[in-house]
C-alpha cells in the first residue's frame, strides 16, 4: 500500500501538496481527484522519489520508494507519456528498460499484448498518436508486473474504445490485489473506474472514502414533491427551514431539507402526496462543488 503522512511540497511560495495524509489500498482501483493545479501530479513524483517532500512522508510498501532497487519490479507508473524518446521504436524503448531493471525479455512482448501495440512494436515512437503513446506508457508501468501501479491522468488522448480498455484494464490489475492509483480532473472519468476515491483541492485532502459513499452524500440533494395542498406544504417546509420553489401548480421544489423529513412534516401535517422524489446532482456537480473553494483558475475570474 502506499501511506502519505503529512505529506507537503513547495516551490517556493507556493504550497503544492499541504499536509496530505492518506492510505491508498492494495485491491482496488483509487481514484486521485482534483482541479487543475490541485497537486496530484506533485503528490505522485514524490510516491516515486522525483522529487522530494519539504516535510512529512510517503512510504511505498513501508519503505520509502526512491531507496528500493529495481524500480519497475515494485512501482509501475504513467506519468507523462509524451515524455519518450521519439527516435526508438515501442520494442527498444521497453527492452532498453526491461534491461536496467533485470526484467525478462519476454515481458516486452508480452505487455505489447496486452495493450495492443505488438503490430506496432519496431515503429518509432515518434509516430505514434497521443492515444498510442498512452498505451505505450501503460505498457512501461505494467512491465516489471509491480504490485503497486501509479497512472497520471491515463485517460488523456484516448478514443471511447480506449477509455473502455483502460477501465477493464484497471479493474484486471486491482482484482489481482495490486494497489491501483488513478489521478484525473473529470469524476467521469473516475465514475465507472474507481472504487475508492482520494480528492484534493490546493494541496489539500477534501475526501479519502468509497464512490458509494461520496455518491450518496450528493444524492438527494433536491427534493421534488407533488400534492393538491402545495401551497399549505410550502409554508410547513419553509416554517421548517426548508427552501421551497413552485414549479408548476401542484409541484414544489425543495432545497435544504432531506427527503425523509419532508415526508414527516407532510404527515404530521395530514398534507396528502402523489409524489415524493429524491434527485442528486450529477456526480460531476458534486464534485465542482466539493472543489469550488480550491479551483485554482475560475472562468472570469469568479473568486
Ligand atoms: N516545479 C514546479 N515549480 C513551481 N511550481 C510548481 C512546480 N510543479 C508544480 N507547481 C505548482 O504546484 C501546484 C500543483 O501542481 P500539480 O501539477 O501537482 O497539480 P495537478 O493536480 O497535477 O494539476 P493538473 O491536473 O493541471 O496536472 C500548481 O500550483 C503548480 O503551478
Amino acid at each position: 500500500m502506499i501511506e502519505l503522512d503529512a505529506l507537503t511540497k513547495r516551490y517556493g511560495g507556493t504550497t503544492a501538496v499541504d499536509g496530505l495524509t492518506c492510505t491508498v489500498r492494495p485491491g482496488r482501483v483509487t481514484g486521485f481527484l482534483g482541479p487543475n493545479g490541485a497537486g496530484k501530479s506533485t503528490t505522485l513524483r514524490m510516491v516515486l522519489g522525483l522529487h522530494a517532500p519539504s516535510s512529512g512522508t510517503v512510504t511505498v510498501a513501508g519503505r520509502v520508494f526512491g531507496s528500493l532497487p529495481r524500480g519497475l519490479r515494485h512501482v509501475g507508473a504513467l506519468l507523462d507519456a509524451a515524455d519518450v524518446h521519439g527516435g526508438l521504436s515501442a520494442v527498444g524503448h521497453l527492452w532498453a528498460l526491461a534491461r536496467g531493471n533485470r526484467i525478462p525479455r519476454s515481458r516486452v512482448g508480452e505487455v505489447l499484448d496486452e495493450v495492443g501495440l505488438s503490430s506496432v512494436g519496431k515503429r518509432r515512437i515518434g509516430g505514434f498518436s497521443l492515444g498510442m503513446k498512452q498505451r505505450l506508457g501503460i505498457a512501461t508501468a505494467l512491465l516489471g508486473d509491480p504490485p503497486v501501479l501509479l497512472f497520471d491522468e491515463p485517460f488523456n488522448g484516448l478514443d471511447p474504445e480506449g477509455v473502455l480498455w483502460v477501465r477493464g484494464l484497471f479493474g484486471r490489475l486491482a482484482a489481482e490485489g495490486r494497489t491501483v492509483f488513478v489521478s484525473s480532473h473529470l469524476m467521469s472519468e473516475m465514475e465507472n473506474t474507481a472504487e475508492h476515491l482520494v480528492v484534493i483541492g490546493r494541496g489539500r485532502l477534501i475526501a479519502d472514502e468509497s464512490l458509494t459513499a461520496f455518491s450518496a452524500r450528493s444524492a438527494g440533494r433536491r427534493v421534488v414533491v407533488r400534492t393538491p395542498e402545495a401551497a399549505r406544504l410550502a409554508g410547513v417546509l419553509a416554517a421548517a427551514g426548508a427552501v421551497v420553489t413552485p414549479s408548476g401548480e401542484e409541484t414544489l421544489t425543495v432545497t435544504g431539507m432531506g427527503l425523509e423529513r419532508v415526508g414527516e412534516l407532510a404527515f404530521e401535517y395530514s398534507v396528502p402526496l402523489r409524489e415524493l422524489s429524491g434527485h442528486g446532482a450529477s456526480l460531476e456537480a458534486a464534485f465542482m462543488e466539493l472543489t469550488a473553494a480550491s479551483v485554482e483558475y475560475l472562468a472570469g475570474d469568479r473568486r
